[in-house]
Parts: structure tokens; C-alpha cells; sequence
């Protein structure tokens, strides 16, 4: 069955960009380690002896999918130990890490892979990487009614390969015909009680399993499977689940090299896996795995260049375990006041005085990627810091990937803290699950988008700074903004040719587009002021509210309306007609000219506002 290609795989073919920077370094690791000549093939068996030493490849594969290689990363040798780290996975999907713990510690032992030894007094195997307990592990995997053991176990490593694998008929043959120190292992965990009954059976499914036919490309997804918790990051298919995955990395990661593994932990600091085929494969754990091949072998077992190659890898590219903790320092995305970032809602003169005197008084939080336990303690850290001089604290959480369970109370306790101190968090989430992260009491405020949570929070600013004039629910059209800017007279003259109008919430009021459709003053609900984008996404550009006047502007842009109007809220308002306007101005030419006066400083002021407000949006980033 043909090898699966990646999108990068198939645009790499056309040469367009040529291979991806990550392939070029993979291609100069394996360049400069090709020199290193040191150790033997196995001579365990034929087939790993007439091995050809020259083979050397080295791939990565990422937790979602994308592969990277160079070498000889397409041909194939057998599992061999590698085999054991899947085979003790199956067993404890299928029978539950108590039922295999009882069969086998996870101790490392410090001894060769094919030490005759069992644990004094438990008289189980040390673990389940080295003989005595693999042969233990495939054991314990049952027959099913449709599969024999070795078919179940060489299903499971193609699932995590996303490709049939198959058996060598020649190694195994081989692998038989030199298995008599694992046939002593067999009987040594038999009359332990380790296994139960005859070990003939298990022993030939070990054999099997050792002698299953992989190359570089599939040990690397195989190993990506393990990074990706258990599920095969091309395919998408569910292998293993996360908590069988975290033990078998966990084993791995004490015992996977055998009486190499400590230094391993130190040079490396990846849970990995050899086997005397000449494979490796190492694992950071929700992100990536290497593999390398080259037959080869160190005196524990392990490939020359390929402990070579992982080191280099983990060195270069930061791979240690203990060098992957920065992550958490990215958790803030920004933050800063609400002053830089105004909601969209066109403010009154009295209103914006209030929030230009408060508008520190609430911060913006904006997070981003996996609040696992370090990200969620930033993220706790830096709201209590901004909740000590701020009121209103909006948590932007767009941006977040994961919450993890355990996060979730911990961020309502924070809240619960705030709200006590007299302090107010508002939530920001298009993901349902996430407006829970903050849950409690007083019941929370989510909102979809940061313009509507910033709007909420300025009205609350208004209401306890500012009088009732700074949020009017009702506007008479002699005290609207346009209207204020005439003499009384001249407003009251004007206010006898309105006609009234109404709309409901989410009703269309004007079309962009539409032609010119009059002068509209606002007395009461909100309008919102929008466009659609070439792609056809709504993007809100203003919310008006009583006092405020719209329609005027089509008069600037050739009579067409150059945004769509809609009702937030109910809403009426005073309608000067188009046909209303064209009367003044045969009736009463004065009052038309000092209306249009009015209507250009507003205009000139609004388009000043607009500028500004995009000024800071832009830098506020997108809404
Ligand atoms: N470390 C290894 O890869 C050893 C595998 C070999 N088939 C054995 O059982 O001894």
C-alpha cells in the first residue's frame, strides 16, 4: 500500500518553492553525521547483519500531520524492539494499566535489552522494554474473535503507521531460529506465573512482531500517533487513548534506551524508543516526533547516527523536555485600557467627556493558545495584576485554544476573588465552552465580539460616572446633535417637516447602495452602521444611539448610501424626506443653507472621529 504523501509532500514535488526549510536541515544533519562510522549491524540474525551500514535517514513528523524528511527515509528494516512500546500500548488499551501492572513494573533496569532477570520478590519483569517484559506485554494482548494476537498487534502498529504493515516471513523465520535466550525468558515468566500456561504462543507473536517491515517515514508517525495522544495525526483515527499514551511515554522516557537511558534523559531529553533494526524514534510529547534510522548499533543496542541525530535535533531545535516551558510566556497576547480601543458606539459630547475621564478604569486581557496549568497561572497572575487599579476587566479568550478541565474552577475562583473586591469580568468567547471558564456568581457577561463587550463595559462606566444625559434612552430632535448646532428657531422650524418613523430590533433600516432616503434623527433604540467586505463578511463600523443622526452621508456619496443601516433595538426616529429637503429649499432657502451648514461640520467631525477611531482600531488589532 503506497506510503500517504502530505499537501507539503505533493507541493514539494512541483518545485515551485523547492523543499521546505525544515527538509534542508534535516538534509544537513544528515550530511554531516554520514561521516560517523562508528559500531556494527546487529548480529543478532542474517537479515540484520548483511544490513548496509550506509543507510541513514532522519524524519520529522508533527503532532498535526506534517512530515519532514531526509535520507534513506523510504526504505524498509524491522521493528524489533521498537515493536515493544505499541505492543505494551495495546495491552493497556485492552486490559487497563492496573491488570498490566500486575504482570510488570516500570522500573528501569539498568540491564541489557536481553537480560535474563525478573524482579526478587515480585518476580515480575522490570519493564516492559527490555525482553523479559515485552515478551510479557504480547502475552497479556488477547486474541480477539475476528484476530490472532499478531494480527492484532500488527493492525495497531498500521493504524499508527496510516499504512498496512507488513510481516517479514524471512525475519521471522530467523528471528525464530535464534530466539532460544527469549525462549529461556518464555519459561522464566512462566513458572514466575508471569504468563499463564504454555509461552510458545507469545514467543512466536514477540518474533512476529519484532520482524513487522517499517521505514524511517512510518516510525516517524507512528511516533507523531504518540505525540498526538494516541491519535494518528494524517488520518485523524483514534489508536490509543491519552492516558495509555501518557504511560507508555512515561516508560519510555526512564527505559525506552535501555542501559543508555539516563544519559539518553540527559543528552536528548526525549521519551524514545530502539530497536537492533537500526531505528529510533524520540517524542516530544503534543507536538512533534524524530526518527532516524542507520544499522549500525552502539554497544547498548542503539544506532550510532541515530543517537547522533536525535541529540543534534534536540540540541538545534530546543527539543529537550526541559527546555519546552517558555510557552507559557505567550499567553498574553496584550493589554491595555479600553481607552485605546473604543467601543463602536457613537458617544455625546457629556458621554465621552466621562469615558475619556474613566476610561482607564477597565483593561482589555488578551490571551492566547493551551491555558494548560503554567498558561492558566499567567493568564490568573496578569488579570489580578490589571484588576488592582482597574474595575472592569474584559478577558479576551478568541484567541485561546484549549482550557484545560482542571483550569476552569481556577479562573472562576479568580473571578469570585475579583467580584468580591468589587471588581468586574466580562468574557470574550466565540467557543460556548469557554464563556464557562469564568462562570459563577453574579451570573457572567460573554460576549461574541470585543467591540460588544467594550460597549457594555462603557455603558456600566457611564451609568456610575456619569448622569443620565451621558446614556439619554430618549433624544427630542430640537436637542439632537445635528439639530443643536442651529438656533432654536431654525431647529423648531425644522422639526414641524419630520415625520415619524419606526423599526424593530433587526429590522434593515437603509441599504448601502439604496439611494438617498433623508435625514434620520435618532429619539430612541440603537442603530448599528455596517458594510459588507468584498469576501461578503458583516464588519460593524459604528452603534448609534438617541440624539445621533444618520443618512445624510449618501448626500456626500452621490445620493447612494454607502452602508447598511439596522435596528438594534426598537427604534424611532424624525425623518427629514428627501422630498422634505427639496421644499425647504424653494420655501426657505436660508434654512436650508444654515441646515446644510450643520450637516457639514457634523459630517467634518464625524469623518475626524472615524479616522481617529480607525487610527486606534487598527492598532488595537481586529475587532
Ligand atoms: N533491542 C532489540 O531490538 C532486540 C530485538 C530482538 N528481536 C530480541 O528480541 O532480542
Amino acid at each position: 500500500m503506497p506510503q500517504p504523501s502530505t499537501e507539503e509532500e505533493e507541493r514539494a514535488e512541483t518545485g515551485l518553492f523547492g523543499p521546505s526549510a525544515v527538509t534542508a536541515y534535516l538534509e544537513q544533519v544528515v550530511e554531516q553525521l554520514r561521516d560517523e562510522r562508528g559500531g556494527a549491524p546487529s548480529s543478532s540474525i542474517p537479515a540484520l547483519a548483511e544490513a548496509d551500514p550506509e543507510r541513514f535517514g532522519v524524519v520529522i513528523a508533527t503532532a498535526d500531520g506534517h512530515v519532514y524528511e531526509a535520507g534513506s527515509t523510504r526504505d524498509e528494516f524491522s521493528l524489533q524492539s521498537i515493536s515493544k512500546a505499541f505492543t505494551y500500548a495495546l495491552a493497556l488499551h485492552d486490559l487497563g494499566a492496573e491488570a498490566v501492572h500486575a504482570k510488570m513494573d516500570v522500573e528501569p533496569s539498568g540491564d541489557a535489552y536481553n537480560e535474563i532477570s525478573l524482579q526478587p520478590g515480585s518476580g515480575r519483569p522490570a519493564n516492559p522494554m527490555i525482553n523479559a517484559g515485552a515478551i510479557a506485554s504480547t502475552w497479556l494482548v488477547p486474541d480477539s474473535d475476528r484476530d490472532l494476537r499478531r494480527d492484532r498487534i500488527r493492525e495497531a502498529y498500521s493504524r499508527c503507521a496510516g499504512r498496512d504493515l507488513a510481516i517479514s516471513p524471512e525475519v521471522l523465520a530467523q528471528e525464530h531460529d535464534a530466539g532460544d535466550r527469549n525462549r529461556a525468558l518464555g519459561y522464566l515468566l512462566a513458572s514466575a506465573g508471569i504468563i499463564e500456561g504454555d509461552p510458545t504462543q507469545a514467543l512466536e507473536d514477540y518474533f512476529a512482531q519484532c520482524s513487522v517491515l517499517v521505514t524511517c517515514r512510518d516510525l516517524a508517525l507512528m511516533g507523531a500517533t504518540l505525540a498526538n495522544a494516541g491519535t494518528n495525526p494524517l488520518t485523524g483515527e483514534e489508536v490509543f487513548d491519552a492516558g495509555t499514551v501518557s504511560r507508555v511515554l512515561s516508560v519510555m522516557s526512564s527505559c525506552g534506551m535501555y542501559d543508555d537511558a539516563g544519559e539518553w534523559m540527559v543528552r536528548v531529553g526525549l521519551p524514545a524508543k530502539s530497536g537492533v533494526g537500526g531505528g529510533i524514534i524520540a517524542v516530544l510529547p503534543g507536538e512533534l516526533a524524530v526518527a532516524t534510522f542507520s544499522p549500525a548499533l552502539d554497544r547498548h543496542g542503539n544506532s550510532v547516527r541515530g543517537v547522533l541525530a536525535c541529540e543534534r535535533l534536540s540540541q538545534d531545535l530546543d527539543l529537550h523536555f526541559t527546555h519546552t516551558a517558555r510557552v507559557a510566556r505567550s499567553t498574553v497576547r496584550a493589554s491595555y485600557p479600553i481607552d485605546q480601543s473604543p467601543s463602536l458606539v457613537r458617544r455625546n459630547a457629556d458621554a465621552e467627556a466621562v469615558l475619556a475621564e474613566h476610561g482607564t478604569d477597565a483593561v482589555v486581557v488578551e490571551l492566547q493558545g493551551d491555558l494548560l496549568f503554567t498558561g492558566t497561572e499567567t493568564a490568573i497572575r496578569t488579570v489580578r495584576d490589571v484588576a488592582y487599579d482597574a474595575s472592569y476587566v474584559v478577558v479576551d479568550l478568541r484567541r485561546v485554544d484549549v482550557i484545560a478541565d482542571y483550569a476552569m474552577p481556577m479562573l472562576a475562583r479568580t473571578r469570585q476573588e475579583l467580584h468580591a473586591a468589587g471588581r468586574t469580568v466580562v468574557v470574550v468567547a466565540g467557543n460556548p465552552d469557554f464563556g464557562r471558564s469564568f462562570r459563577g456568581d453574579p451570573p457572567l457577561e460573554v460576549f461574541p465580539s470585543r467591540a460588544a463587550a467594550i460597549k457594555w463595559v462603557e455603558d456600566a462606566l457611564l451609568e456610575e460616572h456619569g448622569g443620565p444625559e451621558c446614556t439619554p434612552s430618549r433624544v427630542k430632535p430640537v436637542e439632537s446633535e445635528l439639530f443643536s448646532r442651529l438656533d432654536p428657531a431654525d431647529a423648531r422650524a425644522l422639526r414641524v417637516r419630520t415625520v415619524e418613523r419606526s423599526w424593530a430590533a433587526g429590522e434593515n433600516i437603509l441599504r448601502a447602495g439604496q439611494n438617498f432616503a433623508g435625514i434620520h434623527l435618532i429619539v430612541t433604540g440603537d442603530v448599528s452602521m455596517s458594510l459588507r467586505t468584498p469576501s461578503g463578511e458583516r464588519v460593524e463600523l459604528q452603534v448609534l444611539g438617541p440624539g445621533m443622526s444618520f443618512g445624510e452621508l449618501a448626500l456626500g456619496t452621490g445620493d447612494k448610501q454607502h452602508a447598511t443601516l439596522s435596528a438594534v433595538t426598537d427604534v424611532t426616529a424624525r425623518v427629514l424626506s428627501p422630498q422634505t429637503l427639496a421644499e425647504l429649499e424653494q420655501e426657505d432657502p436660508g434654512l436650508g443653507l444654515r441646515l446644510w451648514k450643520a450637516l457639514a461640520r457634523d459630517g467634518f467631525e464625524r469623518a475626524d472621529q472615524q479616522w481617529r477611531d480607525a487610527a486606534v482600531h487598527a492598532s488595537a488589532s481586529d475587532w
